[in-house]
């Protein structure tokens, strides 16, 4: 009988294993009811296997999404397949509390599970089980990644004095607006704000000055922005606004009343109080102009008209009747 023996053995370490190892294991059978639950799911549940065999799965956790893990694992009976679930489709199934040390700061354990089918003696698909998986370190340290990474893009795009859009990144956005006039024809503009006598500014208080004004333009402009109107610093005191669904007079309406609160304001430097103006360039594209670099040149255009028209003014082309 030393094969028996050795069977007997064999099925006795394997059910030491299946309840210390550090994954969950559950079998349901066909009507979702409990046959097995190791260590890990009774410590992290606070259930023992005693206590809740041959229970079913969904009366003894409500909480859990019913209707969705059903069908899952109808599909597992069914097809003979293991099914998976990540937690980036759901972060758990069984909500339990998060222990770990390292990701101490999440609250619940993420986990993958693997569902897999077991077949019976006859090769029927009798059960399924559940490998619970607890990934809470990978699952924090990809979050904490993809963070970065986004504050690293959001860094990559912005210009540091006014924190509007770059230049390089509000071109696209000329670029996308552009493209998007020609497929769909929505009225479109683009604003040009430019500081006035800047050069006098820089000599007369100096360069810190200067940018402070072009900081302080750009805090009054993102005040006057919509949730579609796109901020970016063209240049050196040139900011740009790409207004989307917005004609010729609705942008002047919205540029004198930029201009006139940048006229009112007024900001401290060095105990001195500084007053700006600004000129103003709009630009409705139209079907005439057949790249977006056309269209740049006949904002510049607008802005150097409203330069040659005394400053702190707005202008658009054509002008406004
Ligand atoms: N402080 C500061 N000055 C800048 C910056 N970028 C450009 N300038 C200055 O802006 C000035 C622009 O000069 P001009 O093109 O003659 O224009 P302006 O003196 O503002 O006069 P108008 O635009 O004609 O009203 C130059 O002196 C540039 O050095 C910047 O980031 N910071």
């Amino acid at each position: 009988m030393p094969n028996d023996l050795d069977a007997m053995n064999e099925l006795h370490w394997l059910i030491d294993m299946v309840q210390t190892i550090e994954v969950g294991l559950v079998v349901l059978d066909r009507n979702f009811n409990i046959q097995l639950w190791n260590g890990f799911m009774e410590n992290h549940s606070g259930v023992s296997p005693n206590d809740i065999k041959g229970d079913n799965l969904f009366q003894r956790f409500p909480a859990l999404p019913e209707q969705w893990l059903k069908q899952k694992m109808e599909s597992v009976f069914l097809l003979k397949n293991q099914a998976f679930i990540s937690w980036e489709q759901r972060p758990y199934v069984f909500k339990f509390k998060n222990y770990r040390p390292i990701t101490g700061r999440a609250e619940f354990m993420y986990q993958n599970i693997t569902l897999l089918p077991l077949a019976s003696l006859t090769g029927q698909i009798s059960h399924i089980s559940m490998i619970v998986y607890d990934v809470t370190d990978m699952a924090i340290n990809k979050m904490q990644l993809e963070a970065v990474g986004d504050k690293l893009q959001q860094h990559n795009q912005t210009d540091a004095l006014t924190l509007l859009l770059n230049r390089r990144h509000w071109l696209q956005q000329v670029q996308l607006h552009y493209e998007q006039f020609a497929r769909y024809h929505e009225p479109v503009s683009m604003m040009m704000i430019n500081l006035d006598h800047l050069k006098q500014l820089n000599e007369s208080k100096g360069h810190v000055a200067g940018d402070r004004a072009i900081q302080h333009v750009a805090h009054i402009l993102k005040k006057h922005l919509r949730d579609t109107d796109i901020g970016g610093r063209f240049g050196g005191e040139t900011l740009g606004i790409m207004l989307s669904q917005t004609d010729n007079t609705a942008a002047f309406t919205q540029a004198e009343q930029i201009r006139r609160d940048i006229e009112q304001a007024e900001f401290s430097y060095n105990n001195q109080t500084v007053k700006v103006t600004v000129s103003i360039g709009i630009y409705q594209l139209d079907d005439e102009l057949n790249s977006p670099d056309k269209w740049l040149d006949k904002v510049d255009e607008a802005l150097a008209l409203a330069k040659v028209s005394g400053r702190n003014c707005v202008k658009t082309l054509p002008a406004l009747s």
